[in-house]
């Protein structure tokens, strides 16, 4: 598929470079990009903020964060960066910084510029910014591309002002909204896996799903950033986004290419087919300190209101009303400060007629997204040897050791501005689908802040989650293995009972 990408020579400038975002994972990812030849060593990189930081501090604090990079790479990639000091809302910072690119790009004879804005910034700043931008440094003559990181507004209203501002300034083919999980390896694997394995494709719907599942975990909780959770809470944080976007890709209907608006179309269209989500099936949690008193509580944050109801943990049933999905139960759910950090999907299928089998189990796939990507199917199978007993076991794909380590697996970020670079809008977030996604979620947000929700049921940080959850999976049609049954991954004889 061709697209229309930047040339060798483009300008990319980060807004809000001296934040955490641009630390992190903007420059981060720029210099992975570099290093591994994904970024021409003629391309200009500034960074833009208010704050007062000599060149070279700026450049200490970014390159803190570089992976893997030879002391030789870290200098070339920052000989091409700089940065500049200046306000967002007044129009004398961004006069130098036109100048700034305005001489790179004469240096090079450049008659149709290329720009990449990435707006690493606090959404409050969002629209004013874009419109500097607009105003001061767009080019009629050439590309410009601009990279807004969510949230993509509160709620449905707040998303649709933040729409509204953004349309008159940049048109959706200059506008790429990041959603980073459409940037990892495992996200972008689903469409292949799905459409590219008859045996996956064919039983991809109600006739042979029982239940679908995604879950996110983090071993860690919201310390130091307490005050800007406690608005936000992890659904707005990474249910409405994040694994919304995976259960898109798992349920959408079959795009006819991989047409970036093909795949989009499909995506808004099975988005229109979930139910609204029903406030009498939840969990909701919020976690305390530890068992044994090492770690806060949520509550134990400064700058957390001391009564706060702000939902840590959440699991959510959802339904989608079309033929291909009509009464699978799927379940999202998510926790900080949990048992472990991870986050895969579990798909079970039906199970096989009884008769010739008095137990058997159902086949499970399972796609672990992070941490150490992998694709297992469980299966039943004969306990080799003399037995005749059916046990649970797996067809495995774990990255990590039937892929080389030579293969490089961008991370997100690396593979988004990638993508933004080339011109490829597939793995960004388009405006009707984020209009679907907030339709879908506020009603649910204005029910769990209400008066009306209930109490978050507490659960120890560190431990698994509500005591709830397993129930609720139950209802939900998952169905746990029998003990002892499936080892992972190696199985030993004594698999159940005696053989
Ligand atoms: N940090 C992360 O890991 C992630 C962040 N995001 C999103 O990315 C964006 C940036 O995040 P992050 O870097 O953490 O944010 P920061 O709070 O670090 O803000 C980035 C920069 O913006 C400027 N800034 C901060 N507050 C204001 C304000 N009220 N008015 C004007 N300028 C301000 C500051 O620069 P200066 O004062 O120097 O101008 C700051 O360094 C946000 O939208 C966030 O939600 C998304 C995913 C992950
Ligand atoms: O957007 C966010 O995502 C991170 C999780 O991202 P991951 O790539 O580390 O899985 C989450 O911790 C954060 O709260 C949220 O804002």
């Amino acid at each position: 598929m061709s697209f229309d990408a930047f040339g060798s020579k483009a300008t990319i400038v980060v807004f809000g470079a001296s934040g955490d975002l641009a630390k992190k994972k903007t420059f981060p990812a720029l210099f992975g990009l570099f290093r591994e030849g994904h970024l021409s060593s003629d391309v200009k990189i500034i960074g833009y903020a208010r704050s007062h930081l000599e060149e070279e501090d700026f450049k200490k604090r970014i390159s803190a964060n570089f992976k893997n990079g030879t002391t030789e790479q870290v200098s070339a990639f920052l000989s091409k960066t700089s940065y500049i000091a200046g306000p967002y809302d007044t129009d004398e910072g961004y006069h130098r910084l036109l100048a700034s690119i305005e001489e790179y790009e004469s240096e090079h004879k450049l008659t149709a510029p290329e720009r990449l804005f990435y707006l690493a910034l606090p959404p409050s700043v969002f629209t004013t910014v874009a419109s500097q931008l607009k105003k001061l440094l767009y080019t009629e003559k050439g590309k410009v591309r601009i990279i807004v990181e969510k949230p993509f507004g509160h709620d449905l209203e707040s998303s649709r002002k933040l729409q509204k501002d953004l349309a008159p300034l940049f048109t959706e083919e200059e506008l790429y909204r990041i959603d980073h999980y459409l940037g990892k390896e495992m996200v972008k694997n689903l469409l292949v896996l799905r459409f590219g394995n008859e045996f996956f494709n064919g039983t991809w719907n109600k006739n042979h799903i029982k239940s679908i599942q995604i879950s996110f975990k983090e071993a860690f909780g919201t310390e130091g950033r307490g005050g800007y959770f406690d608005s936000i809470g992890i659904v707005r944080d990474v249910m409405q986004n994040h694994l919304l976007q995976v259960l898109t890709l798992l349920t959408m209907d079959r795009p006819v290419s991989f047409d970036p608006e093909a795949v989009r179309d499909e995506k808004v269209k099975i988005l229109k087919a979930f139910e609204p989500i029903d406030h009498d099936d939840l969990i909701l949690g919020q976690y305390t300190k530890s068992e044994d008193g090492s770690k806060p509580s949520y509550l134990d944050d400064d700058t957390v209101p001391k009564n706060s109801k702000c939902v840590t943990y959440a699991a959510l049933g959802l339904q989608i009303h079309n033929e291909r999905w009509e009464g699978v139960p799927i379940v999202m759910r998510a926790g900080k400060a949990l048992d472990e950090s991870k986050v895969e999907v579990r798909i079970q299928f039906k199970p096989v007629a009884k008769g010739m089998f008095k137990e058997i189990q159902r086949n499970e796939l399972v796609i672990r997204i992070q941490p150490n990507e992998a694709i297992y199917l469980k299966i039943n199978s004969k306990v080799p040897g003399i037995s005749t007993e059916t046990s649970l076991t797996d067809l495995d794909l774990t990255y990590s050791t039937r892929y080389s380590k030579d293969f490089w697996i961008p991370e997100a970020y690396e593979a988004l501005i990638r993508d933004c670079y080339l011109g490829n809008h597939s793995n960004f977030v388009r405006d009707d689908e984020l209009d679907v996604s907030w339709k879908l979620f506020t009603p649910l947000l204005e029910f769990i802040e209400s008066d009306k929700s209930p109490q978050p049921e507490l659960y120890p940080y560190g431990s698994k989650g509500p005591k709830a959850l397993r129930q609720y999976l139950q209802k939900h049609d998952y169905v746990f293995a029998d003990e002892g049954t499936y080892q992972w991954p190696l199985t030993t004889p004594k698999v159940k009972g005696k053989i």
